[in-house]
């Protein structure tokens, strides 16, 4: 199995909690409502309709007189042993004298009825006995020896006649499902409000349903308990061998109004307990039926006997008919629907039906119903609602129900509303709603006379369950197999309008016609059924033999062409009136319908043959979707819900992936995002860093310019001053022409940067104290500025591989986070071309001060060489030659001298030797050219190198 489809609210032990239905008012309706005007009739006030039959019905004594109807023109079927078309039936005969007993239930042997303690419709139930049974049956006598329990003895009459009328009146409690709005009596009185009949009702297994296990084809063995008479063995093997056994006639007394103690009664016996009718008057017999109830009985009983069985054979898949049949007024409705204290056969079967479903765990079920009336010979869907109203006012023409004929479903109309339900309340309600729609009308004969026929039908669709629980539902679920087949049966409940005398009022008769014509021609159609029984043995016969059988007569008739035809199990509750409490033409015409009505039940019980079987499993599957069973297609319908659930959840999931992979798409894009920004701070902050960097090489670049610069322009000017100013390097001459050696590097020292390792420098101007040196000569000098400049190349030493790891590391970082990153993105940008030409412009800065390094250790290496020479040449001068210490003034002149006669610097001094002379010419030449080609270059350098910078700024 593939699905489970709802089931009815099971828990449904418990009284129903939610609010019945809205009961209509009694006499809401009258024929003369047309059915545009049928939502009135829900109203709970007196409408004018009912107000009209109030006058109608005060006009009445408390209960109908029924008028002489000797010379009446009266259309009203009369089906006498005469004229009846299975032919006239002998005076004082029955027309059955043997019975085919306990088709339906079979009472159980402690369960008895007793005159003075009617049954609760609760107790169990309370069916003839079999010793009542057997009594009856050993009697077999057409007259009734024993008067135990006949009407006479043992009906109060009072009380019943009383309970009778008042049923109607306006003022006495209305019906259970047409009452007006009894809501919390129904609860009260147990009947609605327990819907669990397996105990209140003795449907379980101990009950009378102690077979209920069994079907339509155990019957023979049913019946078998029942009897024990052989006339009625023979009786009996006939009726299992014809299907008989499938109908059940019974008939039911109603209570006189008033005294009734008129002499018709006394031609009566009605033994309940033997399920005779005796009548002693005029074409008087012995009437045996199945179920005879006296006036005592109330409607539980009547249900247990008369349907209860068959209710339950309509859920094991029988189909089933009951209807109740009868003069007007004599209890077809109160039978049917009941009361609120008294409920009848509709909802005791209901309330059956829903503790069947309960019972039996193993099936599930889909109930739905319609209901319908017969209505001057056209069918009205009353589940419909009001009829819509047209535009000029007028009720909107509805689509007219017709009846159609298939093999699968028989007779049905269409198109008729179904309802599904679920419960016994839902079911309740439904019906309450189609009772409320139902015409009736104030009659001569009954205040609330029903004027249509009106059909209830449950259609019972039910299918095994599947075995193994949940695990193999699921198993059976994925591949889609059904367990069983679904069954579906039908239970119709009919409530036929009355047959009655020719009325005053004019819509009355036409009513009257129509509900008489039907019922002529459905006794007719009994009548032809026991004629024509005979001759077909054979389905082809039965087929033959329907042909001209005139179902087609009546829409009655054609809707009963199953149930009459043996399709169906058959329940007749035929009710009479035996009393009169009106005139003696009254109590006549009464005793003549009477007999009529029993009559009709005797042919009906002798006639109507049922082969019943229970219907065949549909697996659904072939079938056109039009007639498959709901179930059926309830079944599919989910099926196929579930898969688009399933589809539905496979492209959830796949789009909560796509909405994942897009928030990693989103997180990663941020991420990256994120690594940007961090790259471009870092960015920011190399660039910065950088900036710093050169900003330092620049004007550490001009601080070495500036004393390049100034050894240089002492050495342009004058060269033979420059061999003095290589060893006056970094002193100033002052303005009174006096060497004063200031140290070189003091005039740097404003511009040094804050280097690590950097010595602090004096500030301008200041002098050094051992600028003359110890001797006094400059010697010294030129060793302390030797060493000074040493000292101050190592510091640029330092300084310019540090600024050379900066800028290594600057680019480094720039070519493998900045660029690299960005060079993808930001290709062709001008930053990056800024940035590289800012590289190349770094390496040529480094290049010139390497340069520059190189020419200073080239310069010290230079003087100190110079320095060497000089000594060894004062050495020499010092060993014999006086005068060779000369005083710095000398040497300044001399100094001056050379500078001024360019080409023989020292010549002029004339302190050196030739050689030495030369050599350190040489130098002096060679350290000039070098100064200013190289601080040429460094200007160049600089300048180039600044301009970027500069623009960059
Ligand atoms: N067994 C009964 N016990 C008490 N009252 C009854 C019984 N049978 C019928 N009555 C009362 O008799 C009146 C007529 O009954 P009901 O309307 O059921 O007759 P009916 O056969 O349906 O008539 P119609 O064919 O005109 O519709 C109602 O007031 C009803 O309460």
């Amino acid at each position: 199995m593939t699905t489970t489809l709802p089931r009815p609210s099971r828990p449904s032990i418990a009284p129903p909690t939610g609010p019945l239905p809205s009961l209509p008012v009694p006499k809401s309706r009258s024929s003369n409502i047309s059915p545009a005007s049928r939502t009135s009739s829900a109203s709970l006030l007196p409408s004018p309709a009912s107000a009209t039959r109030a006058v109608s019905s005060s006009a009445l004594p408390q209960r109908p007189i029924p008028k002489t109807h000797s010379n009446s023109t009266s259309n009203v079927p009369t089906l006498s042993a005469n004229d009846s078309p299975a032919g006239p039936l002998p005076p004082g005969k029955t027309l059955r004298k043997t019975i085919s007993i306990g088709a339906f239930p079979q009472p159980p042997k402690h369960v008895g009825r007793t005159a003075s303690h009617p049954p609760s419709p609760l107790s169990a139930s309370s069916t003839p006995s079999s010793d009542t049974l057997d009594q009856r049956l050993s009697s077999g006598s057409k007259t009734t020896p024993s008067r135990t329990g006949s009407v006479r003895k043992t009906v109060p009459r009072a009380s019943a006649g009383g309970r009778g009328l008042l049923a109607k009146s306006p003022l006495t409690p209305p019906s259970l499902l047409n009452g007006s709005g009894e809501s919390v009596s129904v609860v009260n009185t147990g009947h609605l409000s327990l819907p669990s009949p397996p105990q209140s009702r003795n449907s379980s297994a101990q009950g009378s349903y102690a077979t209920s296990a069994t079907t339509f084809e155990d019957i023979g063995e049913d019946e078998s308990r029942g009897r024990s008479d052989s006339k009625n063995t023979a009786d009996r093997s006939s009726v299992h061998k014809d299907g008989k056994g499938n109908v059940l006639v019974s008939v039911r007394i109603r209570p006189e109004v008033g005294t009734g103690d008129s002499k018709q009664e006394l031609d009566w016996d009605i033994n309940g307990k033997r399920s005779l009718v005796s009548y002693k008057g005029r074409e008087g017999g012995d009437y045996y039926y199945d179920n005879v109830f006296d006036t005592q009985d109330n409607n539980a009983r009547v249900y247990d006997a008369a349907a209860k069985r068959l209710v339950r054979r309509v859920m094991e898949g029988y189909h089933g008919t009951v209807f109740a049949y009868g003069m007007t007024g004599t209890g077809k409705t109160f039978s049917m629907q009941g009361t609120a204290t008294n409920p009848g056969v509709i909802p005791l079967a209901i309330t059956d039906i829903f503790s069947y479903i309960r019972e039996t765990p193993h099936r599930e079920f889909l109930l739905r119903v319609s209901y319908l009336e017969i209505y001057n010979e056209k069918i009205h869907d009353l589940l419909a609602g009001p009829v819509a109203t047209g535009l000029n006012g007028q009720p909107a023409a509805q689509e007219e129900i017709k009846l159609r004929e298939d093999s699968k479903r028989g007779v049905y109309a269409t198109p008729l509303k179904e309802e599904i339900v679920q419960s016994p309340t839902q079911l309740l309600r439904v019906i309450a709603r189609g009772d409320n729609a139902r015409r009736v009308a104030g009659t001569q004969f009954n205040v609330r006379s029903s004027r249509s026929h009106a059909v209830v039908q449950i259609v019972v669709e039910s299918r095994e369950r599947v075995p193994g629980g949940v695990a193999s539902l699921k198993e059976s679920k994925r591949s889609a197999m059904v367990p069983g087949g679904v069954r579906v049966s039908t239970l119709s409940l009919i409530d036929l309008a009355g047959s009655e005398k020719a009325a005053d009022n004019k819509e009355r008769r036409t009513e009257g016609s129509h509900i008489n014509k039907s019922l002529l021609t459905l006794g007719t159609v009994i009548a032809r059924l026991s004629s024509d029984k005979d001759k077909s043995g054979s389905d082809k016969d039965k087929a033959s033999k329907d042909k001209h059988l005139p179902y087609r007569d009546s829409k009655l008739t054609r809707l009963l062409q199953p149930a009459l035809s043996g399709n169906s199990l058959v329940s007749i509750l035929c009710t009479i009136q035996i009393g009169s409490s009106g005139s003696i033409a009254a109590a006549h015409s009464h005793t003549g319908e009477t007999l009529n009505t029993l009559k009709f039940a005797s042919r009906a019980k002798n006639n109507i043959v049922s082969h019943a079987k229970k219907v065949d499993e549909s697996l659904g599957s072939g079938a056109d979707a039009g007639s498959r069973a709901l179930l059926d297609r309830y079944r599919m319908e989910i099926q196929e819900l579930r898969k688009q659930l399933e589809e539905q959840n496979r492209a959830k999931e796949s789009k909560e992936e796509s909405k994942e992979d897009e928030k990693e798409r989103e997180k990663d894009e941020e991420e990256e995002k994120v690594r940007e920004l961090e790259d471009k701070q870092r960015h920011e902050e190399q660039m910065l860093e950088m900036q710093l960097a050169r900003t330092a090489l620049k004007e550490r670049i001009e601080h070495l310019n500036r004393l390049i610069l100034s050894s240089k322009s002492l050495g342009v000017n004058n060269r033979s001053f420059s061999s003095m100013s290589l060893q006056n390097r970094g002193s100033l001459l002052s303005n009174s022409g006096e060497f004063r050696p200031i140290s070189a590097r003091s005039s740097g020292s404003h511009a040094t940067l804050d280097v690590p390792g950097h010595p602090s420098l004096p500030m301008e101007g200041s002098e050094e104290g051992d600028s003359l040196g110890e001797n006094g000569d400059g010697t010294a000098s030129q060793a302390a500025q030797i060493q000074s400049l040493q000292a101050d190349l190592a510091d640029k030493n330092r300084y310019i591989s540090t600024l050379e790891k900066r800028l290594l590391q600057a680019r480094r970082s720039s070519h493998s986070r900045v660029s690299m990153t960005l060079s993808h993105k930001m290709a062709g940008s001008s930053e990056d071309g800024g940035l590289v030409a800012t590289i190349a412009e770094k390496d040529a800065e480094i290049l010139n001060l390497r340069a520059q390094l190189e020419d200073k250790e080239k310069m010290i290496a230079a003087l100190t060489s110079a320095g060497k020479k000089r000594e060894n040449a004062h050495e020499v001068g010092s060993d014999g030659s006086p005068g060779s210490r000369r005083t710095s003034h000398q040497r300044s002149e001399s100094s001056s001298g050379s500078l001024r006669v360019k080409g023989s610097p020292i010549n002029s001094v004339g302190l050196l030797p030739q050689k030495s002379e030369r050599d350190l010419a040489d130098v002096t030449r060679m350290l000039d050219e070098m100064i200013s080609g190289r601080v040429d270059n460094a200007n160049g350098a600089r300048q180039s190198s600044l301009r970027p910078v500069t623009e960059d700024r």
